[in-house]
């Protein structure tokens, strides 16, 4: 269920950015070049952070963002939960999971959007980074759970992913090191303290080797992997020093103003297949084919290709389409 809270923020969300668009069409600019500067976008840090339920996410960006709002900065927590859009649960952005850091007047975290597709909710939170960047967040964290396709979504919304993991192996951890660690820049082993120490330090022994048989996705950083305990503090300060090593570099070597282009128009092409699909299905005629041919389908008496070409014929006959302002109120 939607609340009426959501909902507002929804609206307001989208409204800002069609202002954003507005503006961006009237200064012929690039949507985000309109609200921060060059300077502003050096200083930025967006970073994925992903991990196993249990790993500890929320202890460490607790620890983690308690560190750089008393070193002056302005930390947002956005959440990526797939089992948001299906089951309308959410595990992730609870305020209470961060009780400390959720007081923080320099501090903001957004819960996880709890409706809608999951292309839609995707949508939102890459729009509310936007919105972070322009209000004067200089580091932005965008959390999913580790057990999904969220993470590489994320991965096209942010600078860094980062990979949170607890001091134990098992099958679990095999499955999700496999395909996250191929995203991750960072590899932060949590809980490395009292008696997990010398289990830390085994973990982190095996992600760097795991490391090693990763193809290189930059020529100017290679992933690294620390121990930390969000616990006891230790090794927060060097996660932050990590991840501003790996904004310096790719930085500098221009790496990462063109990540973020690539990301603007992957994020275009995103936008366009969401509302592409909309316009089909909201199509009068396609509508009323669309139970016909899946009923088909199931019974064997069509192929999918040849049902879905049928589909598409009735969408290209006639050029009527719904109108996308009450798509955009459909979305909330
Ligand atoms: N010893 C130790 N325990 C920790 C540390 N960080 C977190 N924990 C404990 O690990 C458990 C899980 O921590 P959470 O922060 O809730 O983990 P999470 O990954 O957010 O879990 P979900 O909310 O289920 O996704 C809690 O009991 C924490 O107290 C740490 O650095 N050292």
């Amino acid at each position: 269920m939607i609340t009426d809270i959501e909902r507002r923020c929804s609206s307001v969300l989208i409204l800002v950015n069609v202002l954003l668009e507005q503006v961006a069409e009237l200064s012929q600019t690039d949507c985000t070049d309109g609200i921060v500067t060059t300077h502003q976008r050096l200083l930025l840090e967006k970073a994925g952070l992903t991990g196993p339920p249990g790993a500890g996410k929320s202890t460490f960006i607790e620890a983690f963002g308690k560190f750089l709002t008393d070193s002056g900065h302005k930390v947002a927590v956005l959440a990526v939960d797939p089992s948001s859009s299906t089951t309308g649960g959410s595990l992730l952005g609870d305020k209470t999971r961060m009780p400390e850091l959720s007081r923080d007047m320099n501090a903001y975290i957004r819960p996880s959007p709890t409706s809608g597709t999951l292309g839609g909710v995707n949508r939102r939170t890459n729009e509310a980074i936007v919105l972070c960047e322009g209000a004067g967040y200089d580091v932005i964290l965008v959390e999913t759970v580790g057990v999904g396709q969220s993470e590489f979504v994320v991965a096209d919304m942010v600078d860094m992913f980062v990979l949170l993991v607890p001091p134990a192996g098992g099958d679990e951890l095999q499955a999700l090191k496999k395909g996250i660690v191929e995203v991750a820049d960072l590899v932060v082993v949590n809980k490395a303290d009292g008696d997990l120490l010398p289990a830390a330090r085994r973990i982190q022994a095996e992600y760097t080797s795991a490391l090693k048989f990763v193809r290189p996705r930059s020529v100017v950083w290679k992933p690294r992997v620390i121990r930390v305990s969000s616990l006891t503090k230790e090794g927060i300060p060097k996660a932050w020093d990590r991840m501003t090593g790996f904004r310096n570099k790719t930085w500098n070597s221009g790496e990462l103003d063109m990540k973020r282009r690539r990301q603007h128009r992957v994020w275009m092409w995103n936008h366009i297949q969401d509302s592409m699909i909309k316009l089909f299905r909201q199509h009068p005629s396609v509508q009323r084919l669309i139970d016909r041919m899946e009923d088909r389908v199931m019974r064997g008496e069509i192929t999918p290709g040849a049902a879905a070409d049928a589909l598409l014929r009735e969408f290209q006959k006639s050029p009527k389409t719904s109108n996308p302002e009450q798509i955009q109120q459909d979305e909330l």
